[in-house]
């Protein structure tokens, strides 16, 4: 760096170090404010020096903006005494602007939360690859049974997506890159049911009997239910956290109970169980509070307690009912469960809760 600008940089750093050290009381806050402004854009854009700065200006041996001699008297400046400054006249061509300043904040802001949002992504996206392959493993080496580990995969691939929202940042876009993990296993699961690509890993997680044409069912609605939530709703209203919770808890542990404890059918439905239906309809509306108390102790929600509770009591009703309903040959519970628990918290809920 050359010496000028060495010079220019230090005289402009000076400035603003000065401005910042004076009194509140001796101050004229608006000739503070935009003296500040000019130096700070002005140190921003040292490099591109403007034509009338001449280099005695920035020598420091021309009239000081703070009155008398070349130097300081360490008083800060009076507004009239910036009228004589060249630096500071009206007629300068350095006549910065705090649009200047913002444009450079906004800049900066912007990179930070593209960088920060390409981030959470790929971490989201290897807790994806990584969540199921766990679970491949666990099956393959007989810890968990098949059904057991697809069930779980069902259970957790959705609430850890729902969960990691937060770790994305507050820009309009987020939600979209969010929604790049589920985009990313759909493809991943069209490949493999339609064998164009084989990963016996994902094929064992996800199916019920080993078939990659299942991936294209069960599966493939799921991801297409969590990307639907995440940009439709996101963070900010409750319905996409409920309707998550219900096809991801909710579905899930109706499976995992009904199983083991459904003996005793329903009445209208031979292949579905009072254990299971029971199991969803409490651990639905237990998961929704939780995620909903968890986006609400972050910020995200402001919910009236005294009525949620009682509206997802509805909702998970709702749903229960309709997943019991003998019609998982026409609409799989991962569409009809998500659908109708978003239809009634829209009704209950409104878009947005804040
Ligand atoms: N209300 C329910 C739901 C499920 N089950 C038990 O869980 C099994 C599987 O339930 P289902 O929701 O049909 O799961 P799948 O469709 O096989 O799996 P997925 O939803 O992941 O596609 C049922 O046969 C039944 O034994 C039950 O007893 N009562
Ligand atoms: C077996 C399943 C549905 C059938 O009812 C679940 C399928 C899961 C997908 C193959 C994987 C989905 C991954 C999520 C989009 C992201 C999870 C991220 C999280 C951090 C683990």
């Amino acid at each position: 760096m050359d010496l000028y600008s060495i010079k220019q940089q230090a005289f402009f750093l000076n400035l603003i170090t000065r401005l910042q050290g004076e009194d509140q009381e001796e101050r004229e806050y608006k000739a503070v404010v935009e003296a500040k402004q000019m130096a700070t854009s002005a140190l921003l854009s040292f490099t591109h020096p403007p034509p009338h700065l001449s280099t005695s200006t920035l020598l420091g041996t021309s009239p000081s903006p703070w009155g008398g001699g070349g130097t300081s008297t360490g008083r800060f400046p009076n507004s009239s005494s910036f009228a004589k400054s060249p630096l500071f006249s009206s007629s300068s061509s350095l006549k910065v602007s705090s649009i200047e300043i913002r444009r450079s904040l906004h800049f900066h802001m912007e990179s930070s939360a593209l960088l920060q949002d390409a981030c959470a992504t790929a971490v989201v996206m290897g807790g994806a690859y990584s969540l199921v392959s766990s679970f491949d493993l666990l099956t393959t080496h007989n810890f968990i049974d098949q059904k057991l580990s697809r069930k779980l995969v069902h259970v957790l691939s959705g609430l850890l997506f729902m969960a990691s929202w937060p770790i994305f940042s507050t820009s309009l876009e987020a939600r979209y890159f969010a929604a790049l993990v589920p985009l990313v296993n759909c493809l991943r699961l069209l490949a493999y049911g339609l064998s164009l690509a084989t990963d016996e890993a994902m094929v064992k997680s996800v199916s019920r009997e080993g078939k990659p044409e299942e991936l294209l069912r069960g599966p493939m609605y799921y991801v297409v239910m969590l990307m639907l939530c995440d940009v439709m709703f996101w963070r900010n209203s409750p319905i996409g956290v409920i309707s998550l919770a219900m096809m991801c808890g909710g579905d899930g542990f109706a499976d995992i109970m009904g199983r083991r404890y459904g003996k005793v059918k329903l009445p209208y439905n031979q292949d579905k169980s009072w254990a299971g239906s029971i199991c969803m309809c409490f651990s639905g509306f237990a998961i929704s509070i939780g995620m909903l108390y968890y986006y609400s102790a972050l910020g995200y929600l402001q919910l009236d307690w005294g009525l949620v509770v009682a509206k997802v009591a509805l909702v998970s009703l709702a749903a229960t009912l309709v997943e019991s309903l003998p019609i998982t040959k026409v609409v799989d519970d991962n569409v009809s469960v998500p659908l109708t628990s978003m239809l009634m918290a829209f009704l209950l809920f409104g878009y947005r809760t804040l």
